[in-house]
């Protein structure tokens, strides 16, 4: 193995910001138009293709699924200028080519495209099933709040953290019929609910931005974007914890071949992403963190953010794109 302090080079960071971009102007093209498989067929492509003049020897960990599933950024797919020719630095990849297929069809806010970089072994393997997250931001006690505890418990402790009232206190989490009981608990106890319709890595990283009003995240949503997740949040600070919710044998078989030995196990955020991380994002639709693609016939405006867990650096990219230069990002 390659000595892992030239695993994730930080020169890496504005690669994959031509990496998410490439897939975000792709997907940008079909907001609106109702077609939420089209729209990640274009990221995904794009994706695939950006990767191919990146300077690294990726194997895709979290991606569009199974080989024999998914043609292109499958699991296990390797990527990267040194992927065929061998050398380079060894790194795991973590794609969500468009994190919010709906929102994107739908034209709704806060679509993205989304990479994360780690080590060799980096990256919880996670199945493609959902994973329980409890997710808060930076700056508070270790371990303030526990997905085994109550909801009460969580919402009493984090406030007394925060030194405010359970009233004060803002939950995000997917708006979906099995978060019913967490949003009755909340609103019982007092706490206020902000309701994503879809998009929970960015979800679970408005937590750590204090712009966003996002005091904890609750809920399940999908394995692989809480391991996005994760990643953006060993960069940017706060805790999270995860659970897998396998709902069959056949899914806890698959675990296990993916490496998961207990499937009760909560996983801390060091689990989830460990070691020198980087995550990169654009945004295909407006949200609070990124602002979406903006055209302009000749060309359009992507804007990004990249980070690093080692550095704690927290970049925002701006990239004028010309189409007349560069026609592969002109993508009808
Ligand atoms: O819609 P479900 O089944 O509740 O799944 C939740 C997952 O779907 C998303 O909302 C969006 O996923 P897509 O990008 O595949 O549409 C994720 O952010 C989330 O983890």
């Amino acid at each position: 193995m390659a000595d892992s302090s030239v695993h994730v080079d930080r020169n890496l960071a504005l690669e994959l910001v031509r990496v998410t971009e490439a897939a975000a102007l792709a997907a940008s093209r079909w907001m609106g138009r109702g077609d939420k498989n089209a729209a990640d067929g274009a990221a995904v492509e794009a994706m695939r293709k950006a990767f191919d003049t990146v300077a690294i020897s990726g194997t895709v960990v979290i991606g569009e699924g199974e080989m024999d599933e998914a043609p292109m950024l499958y699991i296990g797919e390797k990527v990267g200028i040194y992927a065929k020719a061998g050398g380079g630095p060894e790194v795991d990849i973590a794609v969500d080519p468009l994190e919010g297929t709906t929102i994107t069809a739908k034209g709704g806010p806060n679509a993205m495209a989304c990479v994360a970089l780690a080590q060799k072994g980096g990256f919880l393997h996670a199945p493609d099933i959902y994973m329980d997250k409890l997710a808060v931001g930076p700056g508070l006690p270790a371990g303030v709040v526990n997905i085994d505890a109550s909801v009460e418990e969580n919402l009493r402790e984090l406030a007394k953290a925060k030194q405010r009232s359970v009233t004060d206190l803002v939950v995000c989490l997917l708006d979906r019929d099995r978060h019913k009981e967490i949003v009755k608990r909340c609103r019982a106890a007092g706490a206020r609910i902000m309701m994503i319709p879809d998009g929970d890595v960015s979800g679970v990283v408005a937590v750590s931005q204090p712009d966003t009003g996002v005091d904890i995240y609750m809920g399940s949503g999908g394995a692989p974007e809480g391991v996005l997740a994760a990643a953006a949040l060993r960069c940017i600070g706060g805790q999270m914890q995860g659970r897998l919710l396998f709902e069959n044998e056949e899914q806890i078989a698959r675990g296990k071949e993916m490496g998961v030995t207990d499937p009760n196990h909560v996983y801390t955020l060091e689990e989830m992403a460990k070691g020198d991380v980087m995550f990169a994002a654009t945004g295909v639709t407006t949200g609070p963190m990124l602002r979406g693609v903006r055209h302009f016939g000749s060309g359009a405006v992507t804007h990004s953010i990249v980070m690093r867990s080692k550095s704690g650096t927290v970049r925002y990219v701006e990239g004028h794109h010309n189409f007349a230069l560069k026609p592969s990002a002109f993508v009808a």
